[in-house]
């Protein structure tokens, strides 16, 4: 299994990554709900496809040979930063922000036409994805098994979630979740995790950011 890598970088050094990062996935993110959705013609697609082919190549121009990796700095803040469901550099992730409500995780999302499955509604692997990861962060440990209950639809739009542990033996934590809607639940979860045995590394090599 790859490992976590420590990173021995500052608090600041981080806000500033954050900040030359977050733009730019805002901006894939913007182009793939305009991809999406645009009626433009197709002489505008081809020339848009130009722009986003040298776009491709700048950055392409000096990267990492494989992904992001988990990254972490000495005073704990980690940086997943490719992560689907929570990455700053990850446009495919919403993003979901998770933050802690005594005992449970929580997080708020809307999700637009990038996540749609049946017309109008929330692919339902969207829902896993979302809700694995929420499930896993707040046991801090790998997925073993994980079931969800579609109970209804969820449409698209704004979505909140939570996760709390609600059993520990061992390394092993039960953890249950669910998705809501304005209306109420929409997707129940529950789910064995794993705390597995790691170790963080030092940084392997001598990449820096921009
Ligand atoms: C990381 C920080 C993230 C921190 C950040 C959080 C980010 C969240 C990310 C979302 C979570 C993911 O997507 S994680 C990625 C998706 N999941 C995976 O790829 C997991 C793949 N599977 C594995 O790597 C492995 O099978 C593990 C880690 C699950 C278990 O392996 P292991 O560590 O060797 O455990 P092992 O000794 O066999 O078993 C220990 C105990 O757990 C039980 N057990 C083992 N597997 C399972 C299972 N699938 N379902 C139920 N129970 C199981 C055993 O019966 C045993 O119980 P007993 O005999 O002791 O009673």
């Amino acid at each position: 299994m790859r490992q976590f890598v420590f990173e021995d970088i500052t608090s600041e050094e981080v806000a500033r990554r954050t900040g030359v990062y977050t733009p730019l996935t805002d901006s894939v993110r913007q182009l793939l709900d305009a991809a999406i959705r645009t009626e433009v013609d197709p002489d505008t697609i081809r020339a848009a496809g130009e722009l986003i082919d040298r776009a491709t190549a700048m950055l392409r121009s000096a990267q990492t040979d494989g992904p992001h990796g988990v990254r972490y700095t000495a005073d704990g803040t980690g940086m997943p930063w490719g992560n689907p469901a929570i990455g700053i550099r990850n446009a495919i992730a919403p993003p979901m922000v998770v933050t802690r409500d005594g005992d449970r995780l929580v997080a708020d999302v809307v999700l637009g036409a990038a996540y749609e499955g049946p017309p109008g509604l929330v692919h339902g692997g969207i829902c896993a994805l979302l809700l694995d990861h929420i499930l896993g962060e707040a046991a801090s440990a790998m997925t073993g098994t994980l079931t969800l209950r579609y109970q209804r639809a969820t449409p698209l739009g704004a979505v909140h979630l939570e996760a709390e542990v609600v059993a520990t033996a061992g390394r092993k934590l039960t953890v249950r979740g669910s998705m809501s809607d304005a209306d109420g639940i929409t997707v129940t979860a529950e789910g064995i995790f794993i705390a597995p045995r790691l170790t963080m590394t030092e940084r392997p090599d001598d990449r820096e950011g921009p």
